[in-house]
Order: structure tokens, then C-alpha cells, then sequence
């Protein structure tokens, strides 16, 4: 069943596995736990339904619907010393699907190093990118775009899953003079090259994009894994519109020492009304995203217990890195000026043409849908001699650059994928309802300004290839090699930092780290097997358990480490 509303749920259910948050990883685990009749599954979502609006399922207003206030959480990181101080609007799903029902879709999984890196963090093989293979690709079901567009030669067949329930694919369009020349240019170019496919594994090189488009329409967890025949289960209930407060201890025999954390408290997502208690008779699985899920805790009191009782919090686990260890991708934007026409797209015969037949501008997103180049730095970089290499290893990217054109503009969001800086969430309340305080620390690691510039640079290069002769008319900028003086680095930042934003992929607030370890500072949240450590009863299984962000956008990495998590507990409760 699905319940708009917290009061439509029945007084006296009982339910083995509770789930906190249905967004990606959410709406994965409630899909997979309740294919096992004898499992009674409740879902809660602070966000409404995402079933019967068509705005979430039109690829082409992702930028609309991350617009929409009700869809998203509407959090401001604090104000940013990095970037003059600059408060960042922090964007993150509040709808069932969560970040999957309203994101950018780029499908990408990152590299091989980013999922061996989680198994060294936890000091646990089977967390690699070899042990994960059949999780990397069960959620996929990669399909042809809709319509005619020809896509061999610009995907590779072997490297993706065809029956999973998510759907991805190459965009609608065919490819345009700008793609031609993306081409020419990675042919001609030593330092960058052509890559047949991103999600390899090995991603470096110049890509066609890939996106959670199935059929013309966008594919999220919540019409991937709780599509209409998943509802109907009668194991499986749905409450959307409801706000988790915390989770609390449950009542009852204690055995051990652990604290037994199986219950939720639940309220109306306006706060009005009664508070609710709901037990797992099994498990509480937390997975409101890496802000949502680390702000739970430490609304529990699970978290740094000097820092909870600051503000007031009282302790129930002293886990320090709880909410510690954030690390999201940032990007700076540079243009140039292009002799392309601006393609007018008549937005009534487009919007016609998708409801007709899944085709046309519609069925494709809003904004860089072409190539990406991912770029590490040159082996022989100073910065790389200066620093130890952050990335995860010699697959994982440093750089994402999107390759964006067709008009009178080139456009490229330059990404730093591996930044030095770690950030926090923290609360300063005992108001659960109070907003997180999220600081991305942009910026404010010297190889982060440092590497952000080669990145412009490398763009730079690309975009000065002969393949571009006659096509672009002027750099834009911003640029570091306009003006070399102390003011003209100055101004150069000023205009980075005054358009920073973030790409939105937040992981590392509780972070995996091995069974057994302990619970100071660097030690992690949760064992390897997701549980959070000192308690029982209760798991974290989202991205905030990603111990360093993937260098890739992170819905593919959420999707993989769902499905492992679904089977770690199917198993233990088996
Ligand atoms: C604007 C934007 C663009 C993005 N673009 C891309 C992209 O193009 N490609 C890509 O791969 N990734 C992208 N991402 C990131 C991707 O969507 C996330 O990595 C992914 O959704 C994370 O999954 P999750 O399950 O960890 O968290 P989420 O998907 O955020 O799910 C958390 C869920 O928990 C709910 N929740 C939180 N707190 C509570 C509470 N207290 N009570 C009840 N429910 C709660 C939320 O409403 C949400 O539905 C983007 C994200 C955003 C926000």
C-alpha cells in the first residue's frame, strides 16, 4: 500500500524492516527486501509521491523540477570561506526516488580505484570493484534511445546490464557538428582520447554521456524498483509526506550491552500533529542520504557526544565521525564563443511530441548532454609531487570536463573529482526540524585551488585543437592566464568563486570502516556490513557510507551499494 499520510497508517502493523528515506538507495532496498514475501517492509518519505507527475517523468525538466521547492530540501550550506564566503544553495531530493527522481541523470559509475578504495577502507574485498561486479550491474537496464539515433561506436555493449529495472541510455538526439568535432578533436590530440564507454570502470578520456533514461522517460529508483506491480505487494508499505525526527531506543528485554535502536519517530512533514513511534521487528535501515542520514543521527544523539551536548543533544552512542568526512565534486564554469545557431525548440510541439511518442527535445534533458572528457593530472604535475594524489588511484579521473555546444555558446563545467577538502554536517539545535549545518569546505585545501586551474587549463587545451578552427570565436573565461599579476589571479578567483556551485554528490558522513574498529576520529560510522557500530539494530545504506566520493556522479555507486546492502541483510535474515 502507499499512504499519502501518517495518520493512514494502521495503529497496530508491525513491520520487520523499517526504512528511513526513499530516495536512491531507499526506494532500491524497500524493491529488493520486499521480493521476499515473508519480509513486511515500511518505507518512509518526507516527500510526496513522485507517481502521476508527469514533471518528473519528462527528461527535459530536470532543471525544472530541481527548481520546485516541494521536491527539494531547500538547504544552504553555511557560508563558504573558500568562496567568499558565498552561502551555497545545497540541492537534494525530497520526493520518493529522492536524488534519482530529480537529478541531472548522468549515469556514471566512476572508476575501478573509487569501489577498491571502499574496500580498503573496509578492509574488506568483497567492497571492491571486483566483488561488486554483479551489483555494478544489476539495477541497469541499458536500452536504445527512442526514435533513430544510430549508437554503435559510442557505447560499449559489454560493460552494462540489461535486467535491472532502471533504465539508461544515449540521449534522443543524433549527433550534431559539435559532436563531429568533439571527435575530430580527440583523434587529433595526443593528450586526450577518445574512451568507447564511461562506465568501464575506466573511464578516463573523451565519452558520449549516458543517462537514467529508459523509453524517452526518466528512470529513478522510485519507477525502477517501486513501479505499480511493486506497490500492490502486501508486504510492502509506502508512507510519503513523513517526517523521521529520530530513532530512538526501543523499549523492551535488553540483551548485551548494545543499545537497541528499532524505532522511529515519525510526524507529519509539516510537523503538525501527533508523533508517532514505529518498531522494526528486524532492523531500521537509514537511508536519507548522506546529509539527511547523518543529520538523523546526530538528532538521535548518535554522533560526536562533546559536540551533541553543546547543543544541548543528549548522547546515546559517542561515534565521532558521524557527520564527518563529507566530500561532494565542485565546479567552476568557463565559455566560449561558438558560430553555431541557436537551436529554437517550440516547447508546446515538444512537449506534444513527448506525450505522443517518448520523443523529441523532451525526452532528453536540459543543459551538457554530449561528451565528457574526464582528465586526470599529467603524471609529471609539480601539484602531484607537492601532494599526495587524492584521486583513488591511476583510473579515477581528477577532472570532469562537460563538453556542451551546438549554439553561440560553448559551455564546460570544469569538476574537481578528487578534492583534499573534507566537509561536515552538524546540527545546533535539539529541533529536529531545524536545518543542518553543511559545510563543503570548497576551496579551502591549497591543492583544490591548485588543480582547479590545471582543470581550466586542460579545458583550454582541448578546446584550442585544430578539430575547433573556425568554430569557436573567443574564450569567454574566466581565465588564469589572462593576467598573471597578484590582481589579475584575484580577479580570475573572484569569478570562480562568485559562480562556484556544487554538483551535488555529498558522500562520507558515515563512512564504512572495518567490523571491530573503533569509533574515534578517522574510524568510521559503520562496519562492513553497514551496521552502525556500538548499537545494534540499525544500518545506514546510502551514500553517506561512501567512504570518499567516486569519481563519477553518484547515483550509479548508490544504486550498486544498495543492491550489496539488500543482499547483506536478505542473507542475514534469510
Ligand atoms: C540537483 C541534483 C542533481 C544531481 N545530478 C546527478 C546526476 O546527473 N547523476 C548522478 O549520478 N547523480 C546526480 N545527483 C546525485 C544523486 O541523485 C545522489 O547521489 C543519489 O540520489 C543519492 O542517493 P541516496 O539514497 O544516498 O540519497 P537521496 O537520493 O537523496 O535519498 C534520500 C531520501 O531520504 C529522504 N529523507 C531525508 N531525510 C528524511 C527524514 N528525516 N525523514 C524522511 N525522509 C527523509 C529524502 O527526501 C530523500 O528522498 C544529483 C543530485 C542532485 C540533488
Amino acid at each position: 500500500a502507499v499512504y499519502q499520510s501518517i495518520d493512514q497508517l494502521p495503529e497496530k502493523a508491525s513491520y520487520d524492516f523499517i526504512i528511513v528515506g526513499g530516495g536512491g538507495a531507499g526506494g532500491t532496498l524497500a524493491g529488493r527486501l520486499s521480493e521476499n514475501p515473508k519480509f513486511n517492509v515500511l518505507l518512509i518519505e518526507a516527500g510526496p509521491d513522485n507517481e502521476g507527475r508527469e514533471d518528473l517523468a519528462i527528461p527535459s525538466q530536470n532543471l525544472a523540477v530541481q527548481a520546485e521547492s516541494e521536491y527539494i530540501w531547500n538547504w544552504w550550506t553555511v557560508p563558504q570561506i573558500g568562496v567568499n564566503n558565498r552561502s551555497i544553495e545545497y540541492k537534494s531530493g525530497h520526493v520518493l526516488g529522492g536524488g534519482t527522481s530529480i537529478n541531472g541523470m548522468v549515469y556514471t559509475r566512476g572508476a575501478t580505484d573509487d569501489y577498491d578504495l571502499w574496500g580498503k577502507f573496509a578492509k574488506d574485498k568483497s567492497w571492491s570493484w571486483k566483488g561488486l561486479a554483479p551489483y555494478v550491474k544489476k539495477h541497469e537496464k541499458f536500452v536504445q534511445p527512442p526514435g533513430d539515433r544510430n549508437i554503435s561506436g559510442q557505447y560499449d555493449p559489454r560493460v552494462h546490464g540489461y535486467k535491472g529495472p532502471v533504465g539508461v541510455s544515449l540521449p534522443w538526439s543524433s549527433p550534431i557538428e559539435f559532436d563531429t568535432r568533439v571527435m575530430k578533436n580527440a583523434e587529433l590530440q595526443d593528450e586526450f582520447d577518445f574512451n568507447l564507454d564511461p562506465n568501464s570502470g575506466r573511464p578516463i578520456g573523451v565519452t558520449w554521456t549516458q543517462f537514467t533514461i529508459g523509453g524517452g522517460e526518466r528512470s529513478s529508483s522510485a519507477t525502477g524498483f517501486l513501479g505499480a506491480d511493486v506497490r500492490k505487494r502486501p508486504n510492502l508499505t509506502i508512507l510519503v509526506n513523513t517526517y523521521a525526527k529520530r530513532v530512538v531506543e526501543t523499549i523492551g528485554p535488553t540483551i548485551g550491552l548494545r543499545k537497541d535502536i528499532r524505532t522511529v519517530e515519525i510526524v507529519q512533514r509539516s510537523g503538525e500533529g501527533p508523533s508517532r513511534r514505529v518498531t522494526a521487528r528486524k532492523e531500521v535501515i537509514l537511508t536519507a542520504g548522506a546529509i539527511g542520514s547523518s543529520k538523523l543521527l546526530l538528532d538521535s544523539g548518535i554522533g560526536d557526544k562533546t559536540e551533541l551536548e553543546a547543543v544541548g543533544v543528549k548522547s546515546v552512542a559517542d561515534i565521532k565521525d558521524v557527520g564527518k568526512g563529507l566530500t561532494d565534486h565542485y565546479t567552476a564554469s568557463i565559455s566560449w564563443n561558438a558560430n553555431g545557431t541557436d537551436p529554437v525548440v517550440n516547447t508546446t510541439e515538444a512537449l506534444d511530441l513527448w506525450r505522443k511518442d517518448r520523443i523529441g527535445p523532451y525526452a532528453e534533458p536540459t543543459g551538457p548532454r554530449h561528451q565528457i572528457l574526464w582528465s586526470r593530472l599529467p603524471k609529471d604535475s609539480q601539484l602531484l609531487k607537492d601532494y599526495k594524489d587524492p584521486s583513488a588511484g591511476p583510473n579515477a579521473p581528477h577532472f570532469e570536463i562537460t563538453l556542451s555546444g551546438g549554439g553561440s555558446t560553448v559551455f564546460a563545467f570544469v569538476v574537481l573529482l578528487t578534492p583534499y577538502s573534507h566537509g561536515s554536517v552538524r546540527i545546533n539545535s535539539t529541533d529536529p526540524f531545524s536545518p543542518p549545518l553543511i559545510d563543503l569546505a570548497f576551496l579551502t585545501h591549497p591543492f583544490d585551488r591548485a588543480a582547479l586551474i590545471e582543470g581550466v587549463r586542460q579545458t583550454k587545451r582541448f578546446y584550442s585543437g585544430l578539430a575547433w578552427d573556425g568554430y569557436l570565436t573567443g574564450f569567454n573565461g574566466p581565465d588564469p592566464d589572462a593576467d598573471t599579476s597578484p590582481a589579475g589571479q584575484e580577479e580570475f578567483w573572484d569569478k570562480i568563486k562568485a559562480d562556484m556551485n556544487s554538483f551535488f554528490h555529498p558522500c562520507g558522513t558515515a563512512a564504512i570502516s572495518p567490523k571491530g574498529s573503533g569509533i574515534g576520529r578517522g574510524e568510521g560510522v559503520v562496519d562492513n556490513v553497514l551496521k552502525v557500530k556500538t548499537v545494534k539494530g540499525l544500518r545506514v545504506a546510502d551514500a553517506a557510507v561512501i567512504p570518499y566520493v567516486p569519481t563519477g556522479h553518484s547515483q550509479a555507486a548508490v544504486y550498486t551499494l544498495a543492491e550489496r546492502a539488500a543482499d547483506l541483510i536478505k542473507e542475514e535474515w534469510a
